[in-house]
């Protein structure tokens, strides 16, 4: 059912649509782009240019400065590349002195990563013609600089790389043609001013700016007025035909009750298709897989303790269909709300409202980021394309609406659908169930509130989804029996075995896959972490749990589409793939000593 809207709606940007499918029509050759960029585009069946990139690609071939503000998922990413690549051919056609001409900044390393693909898949057909590195790739400063030293065509960073690699004079921006700041408004709130102030001082003149950013924000403005001259600002609210986008869906529960539901939509499959769960902190995601674990329900983790290279390959597998499941620890949430309000403050967010004893308890400070072991640099709910995933379930709810939307962006990615849920604490539930407790669900309602303001400012509705909760009780038991195994001395140990085993693995894939960049099957990131108690009998569903009607009288229907045919088996057809290349009828051998080398096309 469609909300009613009221004075507070932002009216719906009707000419969009038919501006939509006018440029839907036309199609990439029409931008004028160089032909083997469209071969490029044609090998990832881009058939039509999204709205961003209609609208982008022309202005940005212009010379133009662009601020473009486009939702998440749209197509961002070759809005930028592809006029930036067309230039560098356009100029490698009358100049054969190497030059570094594009630098891409980005918050994360994981999306440092991504960046890097996208130019190597849409320059597949560019020979070498176009150069890229990534500078926060982990090799020595040695070898950073000799990369450097060859003058790549691109350099993709994070802020902070890229300060430190222009002050010792490793990267120069003599020659440079293009700046691009990818997801700007969140750049900031990783701490990264003062690399900022830094690289725009060393910018020379006369750069073409880019800003792309899935929200408004203070920041944005800070970003512009320090980088752009007089930029092209497009504000793309693309319409939706209904049922289309991230169908949103919101569950009051008390605390341990969010283990119980995640255990039954699990188990018996309610959610159909890929996950990303998102946990408040790292302890929280162990406590959660090894909770899943007994009842059979395998997952992956992403938190920022993990070594880099083992999050990049968990990203890459779950996009390859290898894993249903990430827990994703959101520990360095974007702060703050979407919205700029009309006398330029930003509106609080809940953290911030909670006075001084709550401060960087949910977003670290910058100082705290400084010193923690865990890597500053990262961030999964924002930016990373995950693949085909059907459902964000917000285990624990985020502290800000911008947040949300960042996380809820993971789900519907290029025009696909999908839906989020989220679970919410109310305030009387509040640390009534001490060892599921999260400190940051103590305003869990006042951010929900939040939350559904500003996407009902977008028109969309967040509606509340009832669990029949009488029929999820008969599951409590088991659920009591396995969070009883789920000790904070076995959280512990899980995260240190973890840790241990990633960074071993680590080490073989960043050798590895320097050889073979194609072989990524054999290091499997969901493997069993083991509670203190093994309770084989929790992993089967006996008959006299589920309710006589079957499983949808425990939750309906979700409305939503899975991603999936029921009859695919991709984890057995993942381990086909790897059993195939075992020699010796199966015997055991190790995959890393074996691999052939392939033969890159
Ligand atoms: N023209 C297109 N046709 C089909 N798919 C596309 C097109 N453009 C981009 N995509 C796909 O859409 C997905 C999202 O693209 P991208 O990551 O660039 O979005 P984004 O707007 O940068 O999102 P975010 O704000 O979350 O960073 C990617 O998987 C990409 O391959």
């Amino acid at each position: 059912m469609k909300r009613k809207l009221d004075e507070n709606d932002v009216p719906a940007p009707v000419q969009h649509a038919e501006e939509k499918k006018m440029m839907e029509e036309v199609g990439f050759a029409a931008l004028g782009l160089d032909t083997r960029l469209l071969q490029g585009i044609a090998k990832q069946n881009f058939q039509t240019p999204t709205l961003v990139q209609s609208k982008a690609i022309p202005l940005a071939l212009e010379g133009r400065d662009v601020l473009a503000r486009a939702k998440t998922g749209s197509g961002k990413t070759a809005a930028y590349l592809l006029p930036i690549l067309h230039s560098i051919l356009k100029r490698k056609q009358t100049s054969s002195t190497p030059s570094t001409s594009a630098l891409i900044l980005v918050p994360t390393r994981e999306l440092a990563e991504q960046v890097f693909k996208v130019v190597e898949s849409f320059s597949t057909f560019c020979a070498k013609d176009i150069r890229a590195i990534n500078l926060t790739q982990k090799v020595s400063d040695a070898v950073q600089r000799s990369l450097l030293a060859d003058s790549p065509d691109i350099v993709i960073a994070t802020p902070a790389r890229a300060s430190v690699n222009l002050n010792s004079s490793a990267l120069s921006l003599d020659n440079l043609a293009h700046l691009v700041i990818d997801e700007a408004d969140l750049v900031l709130s990783y701490g990264y001013d003062e690399d900022l102030q830094n690289v725009a001082k060393i910018m020379p003149k006369g750069v073409q700016t880019i800003l792309m950013s899935a929200t408004l924000t203070s920041e944005v403005e800070t970003l512009k007025g320090l980088f752009c001259r007089n930029p092209e600002i497009l504000t793309l609210e693309e319409t939706e035909e209904a049922g289309e986008g991230v169908s949103q869906y919101v569950v009051k529960c008390a605390e341990d009750e969010k283990f119980l539901l995640a255990y039954v939509i699990f188990k018996l499959k309610l959610v159909k298709g890929k996950c990303i769960i998102f946990v408040g902190d790292i302890d929280r995601c162990y406590r959660l897989k090894l909770f899943l674990e007994q009842f059979g329900t395998r997952s992956c983790i992403l938190n920022s303790e993990l070594p880099v290279n083992s999050r990049i390959h968990v990203v890459e597998e779950f996009n390859k269909n290898v894993y249903d499941i990430i827990i994703a620890s959101d520990e360095y949430e974007v702060l703050g709300d979407e919205d700029v309000s009309k006398d330029g403050e930003r509106e609080e967010d809940a953290s911030a409202t909670n006075g001084k004893a709550d401060e960087g308890k949910v977003a670290p400070s910058k100082k705290k980021r400084k010193t923690a072991k865990k890597d500053k640099e990262y961030g999964v709910s924002r930016g990373i394309d995950f693949k085909n995933v059907a459902c964000v379930l917000n285990f624990d709810l985020p502290t800000s609406s911008k947040s949300y939307t960042h996380r809820i962006g993971r789900t519907a990615r290029a025009g696909q659908t999908g839906m989020a849920l989220s679970f919410v604490i109310p305030a009387e539930q509040y640390r009534k169930h001490k060892p599921t407790s999260i400190e940051s669900a103590k305003d869990d309602e006042k951010v929900l509130a939040k939350i559904v303001k500003h996407q009902g400012k977008k028109g969309k509705e967040v509606k509340p989804y009832n669990f029949d909760m009488k029929q999820v009780e008969s599951f409590r038991y088991r659920m009591n029996d396995a969070l009883r195994a789920v000790t904070g001395i076995a959280i512990r140990e899980a995260r240190t075995r973890e840790l241990r085993q990633e960074l071993v693995k680590s080490e073989k894939l960043k050798r590895h896959f320097e050889e073979n960049p194609e072989d990524l099957y054999h290091l499997r990131h969901d493997g069993e972490l083991r509670p203190a108690r093994v309770q084989s009998h929790l992993k089967h569903v006996p008959d006299y749990l589920l309710p006589k009607e079957g499983k949808k009288a425990l939750a309906g229907d979700f409305g939503f589409v899975g991603l999936r045919k029921t009859t695919e088996n991709r984890i057995r057809k993942a381990r086909m793939a790897n059993k195939g290349r075992k020699k010796n009828g199966g015997r055991k051998v190790d995959p890393l000593k074996t691999f052939k080398g392939k033969v890159r096309k």
